[in-house]
């Protein structure tokens, strides 16, 4: 892909990711072109950064010249277009830098960030330029052209480094790289001239330019950024200020000689008397000005940053556009807060933290690699790290946007050293102690911004309360929850609307089940009706923080889903007596029960939770909730484990005493003879039957599989058959029309057909599944007969 070109250019052929991106930035970025500056001189700034640091063991690399950026428009002639040449004196680049660092995108997911934009009819918005900083590419924005000369320092691996230039134009496929034909003239670093395109050329003008400096870069550098000008003064004329004196005087000498001849001296002198005396003082001739140009560079970035200045004295617009520019976040800030501190050491700080509306896609999708960026340590508004290595922040707080200004740290210090430093060590606690505050602040002040904190964060700050120990107490206050009677419902909310003799915090949670189908719940049914608050789980995350904190202000929460629910305002006596004389009137059902869901439950009991729903099944404190259950079959574990087993059958099957069809099945396990010889074997199997769809009724109702769903339906068939008339033995027409004989005139398939033969597969329970083709997908769908372990066909209505 590479050729040599005359005068030693070689040609190369942009890789097509950088081809299609500089498409995507040209075209859609359209509106936005002014980022180019703030990009380039973020580049510059990092080439002067990588050169201080890696001169931090190679001193000699910084000799000769301030290390700075600076930035120069040059209309061209005739004033029909121009130039920018934006120069650093940084790291530079080799020529092997140049096609490498302009010419491929080395970083990892650009080529997904491109097919998604791509396919985003949206990607001309801003979002992109948060998303992914475009860099370089930003230049064909507004040039045509763009030509990058470029030489490193001179050091003990490059000894004599050679400027080199890189060259391409906007409609390009490829670019070219040669040497420069000044030669080494740069010094050191790297320029950048954009000839500007037709439309970009108020960017010639060098007010245009350093308000744009001003507003997406002012900060952003830590090196000086000098913009050259020319400033036209009026001075005075020194030359035509002595001709005109000269004249002036030659004047006067005239004048004088009039004066001294005798014809009409004393009327004349009269005269002029009368005229001094009447007249203003006559005007002095005007100083003789002129236009002169003067050349200079004016330091752009010479005021303080935003973070050293008075927090009083910042408006919320200058927070929102530094935040812009400095963490390259195009949408603006949900909050921030401005801070000083001292570490305790003697080292003061300044801070500013921001919360980003719109956290990375990284931060969900890939958890554990995700590693912040956006955590700046400077020392003297000098960048350092991002890194704080083993002090690093923890998850929850990891995508918090901090700038952070150390007074006096030793500035050179390698990382290691720093790792140790007793300020750096600090630095997380500093830093989530003020995130903290600043929810909190949220959360006192501004109620519909912390509705959005909880829509963007909500997940977050549970995490927190989870892994962060130390921070739990107050993670858990700021989370909220869906409950049976409101959103955004807080642990102290929950607690004020607490009922006398309430000592429970009841909650219930079941996965992938929305607040509205949670308040639906068999488990809640006497609860809500009385009135009482139920926490709804409805993220898988609120599951994990309820089983760490298990209490708030030392009340336990009840999961109304298990046994041990009690509302408080019970009388012990009382219910001890109801109990007791229920059980007694219900003990022929309840022995019956026991022997018909020993396979289901552990025991069964009388409920004191059901209202409408005659029974419900309920986990033991020890046992696995229908959830818990859902979750344990998902992730396959614990299978054969003893505990395990247990768990599974730490079940109660609670009766509701005053539902009828409770009662309406007592009565006919009453009216059965007590001896079972003189039973009907009939009306025996009836109620059975009866029974066992009461039981896997209250078993789905409760959240749980029915346990063998072919016996499930072939009572419900009975059932059904008994209720219509239907004799139980009365069998349906099962003959069919057979497919006419085998047709050998035609091809089975057509050549480019794939076979339509689907795939058996057994599952792990060995039941078969059939798989399609993917062709076949969406085109066919398959019944199955079920057949028995005699081979009988078991009935079913749709077959
Ligand atoms: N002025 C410069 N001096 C030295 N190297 C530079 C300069 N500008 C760009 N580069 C090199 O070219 C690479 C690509 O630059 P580009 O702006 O496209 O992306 P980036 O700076 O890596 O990413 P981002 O813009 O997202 O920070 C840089 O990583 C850097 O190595």
């Amino acid at each position: 892909q590479e050729g040599k070109a005359p005068a030693d250019k070689v040609k190369h052929d942009y890789q097509s990711d950088v081809a299609r991106l500089r498409k995507i930035v040209i075209n859609s970025l359209y509106s936005h072109k002014e980022i180019f500056l703030r990009e380039l001189v973020s580049n510059a700034n990092d080439a002067l950064e990588k050169l201080r640091i890696t001169s931090l063991k190679e001193p000699g690399l910084t000799e000769g010249g301030e290390l700075n950026i600076t930035i120069k428009a040059i209309p061209e002639e005739g004033g029909k277009g121009g130039k920018i040449i934006i120069r650093d004196t940084g790291i530079g680049m080799s020529p092997e830098e140049l096609t490498a660092n302009l010419g491929t995108l080395a970083k990892s997911g650009t080529s997904e960030f491109i097919s998604k934009v791509e396919g985003d009819e949206a990607g001309g918005n801003g979002n992109l330029i948060g998303a992914f900083g475009l860099g370089f590419y930003s230049s064909f924005l507004v040039a045509d052209r763009v030509e990058v000369a470029s030489l490193p320092p001179k050091s003990k691996k490059n000894p004599s480094p050679v400027q080199h230039v890189f060259a391409s134009s906007a409609d390009e496929s490829s670019f070219e790289v040669y040497p420069d034909p000044r030669g080494n003239v740069l010094g050191r670093g790297t320029e950048i001239t954009l000839y500007l395109k037709d439309d970009a050329l108020e960017y010639l003008d060098t007010v245009e330019l350093a308000k744009l400096v001003a507003k997406h870069s002012g900060f952003s550098s830590s090196f000086p950024v000098y913009l050259y000008e020319l400033e036209t003064k009026e001075v005075e004329d020194e030359e035509a200020a002595a001709a005109l004196k000269a004249e002036q005087a030659a004047k006067e000498a005239a004048k004088k000689d009039k004066k001294d001849a005798p014809e009409d001296e004393d009327e004349a002198v009269v005269e002029d008397e009368s005229d001094d005396a009447d007249k203003p003082e006559a005007a002095a001739p005007p100083t003789p000005m002129k236009n002169v140009t003067t050349e200079r560079w004016s330091h752009l970035n010479a005021s303080p940053p935003l973070w050293q200045r008075d927090p009083k004295n910042v408006s919320d617009a200058e927070y929102t556009l530094f935040y812009n520019s400095y963490f390259k976040d195009f949408k603006p800030p949900l909050g921030w807060t401005h801070f000083s501190g001292d570490s305790g050491d003697g080292v003061g700080f300044k801070a500013i933290l921001y919360l980003p509306s719109q956290l990375p896609d990284e931060f969900w999708q890939k958890p554990m690699e995700y590693s912040p960026h956006d955590l700046k340590l400077l020392v003297k508004r000098t960048f350092i790290t991002s890194d704080l290595g083993e002090n690093k922040l923890p998850k929850w707080a990891s995508w918090v946007k901090v700038v952070i200004d150390a007074d006096d740290l030793p500035l050179n210090v390698s990382r290691e050293t720093l790792q140790n430093n007793r300020f750096l060590k600090q630095l997380r606690g500093i830093i989530v102690k003020r995130l903290l505050q600043l929810l909190q602040k949220i959360e006192k002040e501004d109620p519909k911004k912390f509705d959005k904190i909880q829509e963007l964060y909500g997940s977050i700050i549970k995490l927190g309360a989870v892994e962060d120990t130390k921070n739990r107490e107050k993670l858990t206050k700021l989370a909220r929850f869906k409950t049976n009677q409101r959103n955004d419902t807080s642990f102290d909310m929950y607690l004020e609307n607490k009922k006398q003799g309430q000592e429970q915090i009841f909650y219930l949670g079941e996965m992938g089940k929305t607040a509205e189908e949670l308040s639906q719940s068999i488990f809640a049914e006497k609860l809500i009706a009385r009135g009482y608050e139920v926490l709804l789980l409805t993220e898988p995350i609120d599951e994990v923080l309820f089983g760490t904190l298990r209490e708030y202000k030392k009340i336990p929460f009840q999961d109304v889903a298990k046994a041990g629910l009690k509302f408080g305002d019970e009388d012990p006596e009382e219910e001890k007596r109801e109990q007791e004389e229920l059980t007694e009137k219900f003990k022929p059902l309840i022995d019956w029960l026991k022997t018909e869901a020993k396979d289901q439950v552990r025991d069964v009991v009388i409920s004191n939770r059901l209202v409408k729903s005659p029974c419900a099944i309920v986990a033991e404190s020890f046992g696995y909730t229908a959830n818990v259950q859902k979750m344990m079959s998902a992730s396959n574990s614990k299978r054969g484990d003893m505990l395990h087993e247990f768990a599974m059958k730490a079940k109660l099957l609670e009766i509701n005493p005053r539902s009828p069809l409770i009662e309406g099945l007592l009565r006919r396990i009453e009216d059965l003879p007590t001896d079972e010889d003189e039973r009907d074997p009939e009306t025996e199997e009836e109620i059975k039957e009866a029974t066992s769809i009461l039981i896997d009724g209250a078993l789905v109702r409760s959240g749980f599989d029915v346990t063998d769903k072919n016996q499930f339906f072939t009572r419900v068939d009975r059932v059904l058959r008994r209720s219509l008339g239907v004799p139980q033995n009365a069998k349906a027409d099962e003959t069919v029309k057979p497919a006419p004989p085998v047709d050998s005139t035609l091809p089975r398939f057509k050549p480019e057909h794939k076979p339509l033969q689907p795939v058996v597969e057994h599952a792990d329970d060995g039941k078969p599944r059939v798989i399609l083709p993917d062709h076949m997908k969406d085109k066919v769908s398959i019944e199955m007969e079920e057949i028995d372990d005699d081979g009988n066909v078991i009935p079913h209505d749709e077959l």
